[in-house]
């Protein structure tokens, strides 16, 4: 009989199979004598059935993916990857998986699908407590807003019934992707349905989506347009959700806020789109809120938003991602019904006249230096006229976006500026701001609102000294008529209580309009922004008396604060301006470098300081050269 050794090629065979197999024969053997060369034939064939099985099996799957199920790819950059993975995290199957992922945040990390946990719960419930001290003290977890841990099944296949059909989650490791992201960035999720038919699937994504959204109800959706990460791409992305600030907390001359709110819901109203189409009239509308800042611009435009419970979109036309490009992509993104702000259009490099296409074509000559007699040459040396600064958009860009084609039919679009008198006519010319809204410094009545609405008593405001009044314990041993009377002497308290409490409104009321109308008093009309007169107030918000005793010096101080800063800039603009004025002196010398300077610098001088400006001098300036400002 041959002697059962590893040197034997068949059980080298099974090695590959069962790796460690010819050890353990030639083991048994030596100490048994059991050969298992006589098994060969069987172990080969369970060893190739094992082998072949798993390939079967992969194929049988892809076959099956790819010819009978169906299957929705979600991208970690998009938000459904937020409104599934929320959805998924209250299924049964999530819950009850053994391998999982603890979340506090459900949310994508991509930066710009990121959002706050915090967000969507309500603002009522307090996160800190404070004791009598006016220590913070831990809540001991018997607030709701602490942070919850959710739990999501982890990489792998999952199994879950959806309206009595079986559907599959897959959660992978994304391999495709380069190492240096975070690991919760690279992977991919996606679910599957037996069948070529994907409505079940489209199904439960709107289902999801549903639900997510329902946290939005009463709020506000802010999104903002700019550059997905680490692409050239551009998107507009969710960055917060806010509860909506309700429109009477804006302070404005009531007719005004009326006929806005009219003149939109007139637009929003359905009919009103077939009106515009029929006649042939584009279907958008524009507002400019103009005047100084920290006078409610913004605030009106997010409380409108939130009034006719449309999504607010908010795009920064300083941002250097933005070019004609990016941002004609942005606005033919959005959707239906929503309002866009472009927010200070004045410091958005639009603040230049549109330039008519002889001009542009004139600056994009080659410089031309003018040579007295009259000759003028070609400096082919001069650096072509230089593009706008990286990521400014230029107006006529921006006025071919707000009426291309690609700007999204029924939108309202809100620009809000500090000074009206920069802005272009073309910009604000009707048909692209149907209406103009003028914010100013506050008056005497504004004071007194805005006085009023800081210290009125509200629903849900609850000072920080009350404290519930404990209930009546019932005895168990008390008759049935006694606990009849206690019932009713409880009924009794409560009455009185509620009483007291109006009587008690009431009086506070009267106080705080009487020192709204004090305060109103000591602060000068005209002067302070309702943004400044609000942080004055915030100070004492729940002194009052406090508010109106330091009004005075307040006024004192912050108007001296103002001289001094307005001096400073006024020092600083004059600065700015005989620099200005130095380096344009010394471009239109540098274009009149083929005759001697000196011989017309008084000439130049004047003229560039505002003075007569001369023929020459004028030539000069039509071919100045580019000279580096100091
Ligand atoms: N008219 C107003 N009514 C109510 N609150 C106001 C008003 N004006 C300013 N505020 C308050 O001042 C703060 C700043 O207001 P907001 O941002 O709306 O001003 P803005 O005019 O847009 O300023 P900026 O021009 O600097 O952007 C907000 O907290 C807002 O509540």
């Amino acid at each position: 009989m041959p002697e059962a050794t590893q040197e034997n090629p068949q059980l080298a065979l099974l090695d590959v199979f069962f790796p460690g197999f010819s050890v353990l024969s030639t083991a048994i053997y030596k100490y048994s004598k059991i050969d298992l060369n006589i098994y060969f034939p069987v172990l080969l064939f369970i060893g190739v059935l094992i082998f072949a099985s798993q390939y079967i099996n992969t194929w049988l799957w892809e076959m099956m993916d790819g010819y009978l199920m169906s299957t929705a790819d979600i991208r970690i950059d998009d938000e459904m990857y937020n409104m599934l993975m929320a959805w998924i995290a209250n299924q049964q199957f999530a819950k009850r998986s053994r391998r999982f992922v603890a979340n506090t945040n459900l949310n994508s990390r991509m930066w710009f699908l990121w959002r706050e946990y915090d967000e969507d719960s309500t603002e009522d419930e307090a996160m800190i407590d404070f004791d009598e001290t006016g220590n913070a003290v831990s809540t001991g977890g018997g607030h709701k807003k602490e942070k919850k841990v959710q739990f999501t099944p982890s990489f792998g296949t999952h199994y879950f019934w959806y309206k009595k059909r079986l559907l599959i989650f897959r959660r992978q490791q994304d391999t495709r992707q380069t190492s240096w992201g975070p690991v919760s960035e690279r992977e991919e999720i996606s679910v599957s349905c037996f069948g070529r038919n994907p409505t079940i699937l489209k199904d439960l994504l709107e289902d999801c989506r549903q639900d997510f959204l329902k946290n939005d109800v009463n709020r506000t959706v802010i999104y903002r347009g700019g550059l997905k990460s680490g692409t050239s791409e551009v998107a507009w992305t969710r960055c917060v959700s806010r509860v909506s600030r309700p429109f009477s907390t804006v302070v404005l001359d009531e007719t005004v806020k009326q006929s806005l709110l009219d003149d939109m819901r007139d637009y929003l109203h359905p009919y009103t789109r077939r009106w515009y189409s029929n006649r042939g009239i584009p279907y958008r509308r524009g507002y400019l809120l103009y005047g100084p800042p920290g006078t409610g611009k913004s605030s009106l435009s997010f409380a409108i938003a939130g009034y006719f419970k449309l999504k607010i979109y908010i795009v920064s036309l300083n941002s250097l991602a933005m070019n004609e490009e990016n941002l004609g992509q942005l606005f033919s993104e959005l959707p239906k019904q929503c309002v866009v702000l472009l927010e200070d259009i004045d410091t958005a490099g639009l603040t230049h006249t549109r330039k008519i296409p002889a001009e542009a074509e004139e600056e994009a000559k080659p410089l031309v230096t003018v040579v007295p007699g009259g000759s003028t040459t070609t400096n082919p040396a001069s650096p072509p006229t230089t593009p706008p600064p990286g990521g400014r958009i230029s107006l006529s860009a921006l006025l071919n976006i707000l009426d291309g084609v690609a700007s999204q039919e029924g939108r309202v679009l809100i620009m809000t500026t500090n000074h009206l008198e920069k802005l272009d006519e073309a910009l604000i010319r009707p048909g692209r701001v149907d209406m103009t809204i003028k914010f100013d410094l506050a008056n005497t009545q504004m004071i007194t609102t805005i006085f009023r609405s800081i210290f009125a008593t509200l629903e849900g405001d609850i000072p920080p000294s009350a404290k519930p009044l404990p209930a009546i314990r019932v005895p168990s041993s008390l008759s049935k008529t006694e606990t009849a009377l206690l019932a009713i002497e409880d009924e009794k308290r409560k009455a009185d209580e509620l009483a007291t409490f109006r009587a008690r409104k009431k009086m506070e009321e009267e106080k705080v309009a009487r020192l709204g109308e004090e305060f109103a008093v000591l602060i000068p009309t005209m002067t302070f922004s309702p943004a400044e007169i609000q942080g004055f107030l915030l100070k004492w918000k729940r002194q009052p008396e406090m508010a109106v005793k330091e009004a005075a010096s307040w006024v004192e101080k912050t108007k001296s604060e103002k001289q001094k800063k307005a001096k400073e800039e006024k020092e600083k603009e004059e600065e700015e301006k005989k620099k200005e004025t130095s380096w344009q002196y010394r471009r239109i010398c540098s274009s009149y470098r083929y005759t001697t300077v000196s011989k017309f610098q008084n000439e130049f001088r004047k003229a560039a300081n505002g003075g007569e400006k001369t023929e020459r001098y004028r030539d000069c300036e039509k071919s100045q050269r580019a000279v580096s400002r100091p």
